[in-house]
């Protein structure tokens, strides 16, 4: 049995294996310039963040239908139980589904279908977070806010993403201020290729609970002391980084030091689809190439538990948290 564990860093888009996305591709028409899983899987060598955002945006192309969206997190629901996921804070991007024409009923209700069934299905219990694209305009994210507003009851939060350098957090204060005035929760990513002052930034002037990567606070000393006496959670995705070269290798990841920083981590797997593991094979994968202990596998478990934002399901939390206490590994 897996450690129980929730993920707080998940891109639903990023969850579309090459398989998905032929046989969605079949479904709705649409032909994709690959001549099959293999060859796509060969694209999958990034160099950065933009290359792969690039075709992370071009694949979308084959989500079209309710139905699609709704395939989409079941199959992602399945993995993450089967990995001991207990609970999972989705992210998803309706601004690149607007511009090529999809509505965002289309994705929520459809997202819905599948989440709504989650707990009796899969044992994992979600919440969605809509994420707003950094290298758009703010007035872009604003007007995407108020197309939100009919589905709010389904929404706990919202994000930043996409490409980070040159589009620091404080772009997006007069949105992030009107989400606040709307009872939602923040997150940002901030300091995966970006510097640290977009980390202080994002919680200064964003408001944000949350960090989103955050690995470079690592250059901070005095930013570290800061998330550390604050207890800022910062979601790290181990795979990620290495596949998009955020750091030299997964053997020189700084988690370890992090961890021992006193910063509360949590492991997640970002876009698994891409980068070559769910959250279960993160733990396994930072457990096996940077020897962390058991203790530190459980403090990381334990951390996403009261990073979650389960305040309105305290009970799944301890419960939870219980789990973690009591897991045996074998
Ligand atoms: N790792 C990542 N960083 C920024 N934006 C993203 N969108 C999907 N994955 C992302
Ligand atoms: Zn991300």
């Amino acid at each position: 049995m897996p450690l129980p564990k929730a993920e707080l860093h998940l891109h639903i888009e990023g969850t579309l294996e090459p398989e998905t996305a032929f046989a969605l591709a079949a479904r709705n028409g649409v032909t994709l310039p690959y001549a099959d899983t293999d060859a796509l899987r060969e694209a999958y060598r990034f160099t950065d963040l933009q290359s792969f955002l690039d075709l992370y945006y071009a694949l979308m192309d084959v989500l079209r239908t309710e139905q699609d969206f709704a395939d989409l997190a079941d199959a992602y629901l399945a993995r993450a139980a089967a990995q001991g996921v207990r609970h999972a804070e989705i992210f998803f991007d309706p601004q690149a589904h607007l511009k090529r024409g999809v509505e965002l009923g289309t994705v929520v209700e459809g997202l819905w279908r599948a989440l709504g069934r989650s707990e009796q299905n899969h044992g994992v219990s979600t919440q969605l977070i809509l994420c707003f694209l950094r290298d758009e305009s703010a007035d872009s994210a604003l007007r995407t806010l108020r197309a939100a507003e009919p589905w709010l009851d389904r929404i706990t939060g919202v994000g930043l993403d996409s490409a980070e350098v040159g589009h620091p957090p404080a772009k997006f204060r007069e949105v992030f201020r009107a989400a606040a005035d709307l009872g939602l929760r923040r997150v940002a990513h901030a300091g995966e290729e970006g510097p640290p002052q977009y980390i202080t930034e994002a919680l200064d002037v964003l408001g944000v609970e949350r960090i989103d990567h955050g690995l470079r606070c690592m250059e901070d000393p005095a930013l570290v002391d800061r998330l550390v006496r604050e207890r800022i959670p910062l979601t790290v995705c181990p795979l990620s980084n290495v596949r998009l070269h955020t750091v030299a290798s997964l053997a020189e990841h700084p988690l370890p030091a992090m961890l021992d920083a006193g910063l509360v981590c949590t492991v997640n797997s970002d876009d698994p689809a891409y980068f070559g593991g769910y959250a279960g094979d993160n733990f396994d994968a930072v457990r096996d190439t940077l020897g962390l202990t058991e203790e530190q596998l459980r403090t990381l478990a334990r951390n996403s538990f009261l990073a979650a934002f389960l305040e309105h399901d305290e009970e799944r939390r301890q419960r939870c948290l219980a789990e973690v206490e009591a897991y045996s590994f074998g």
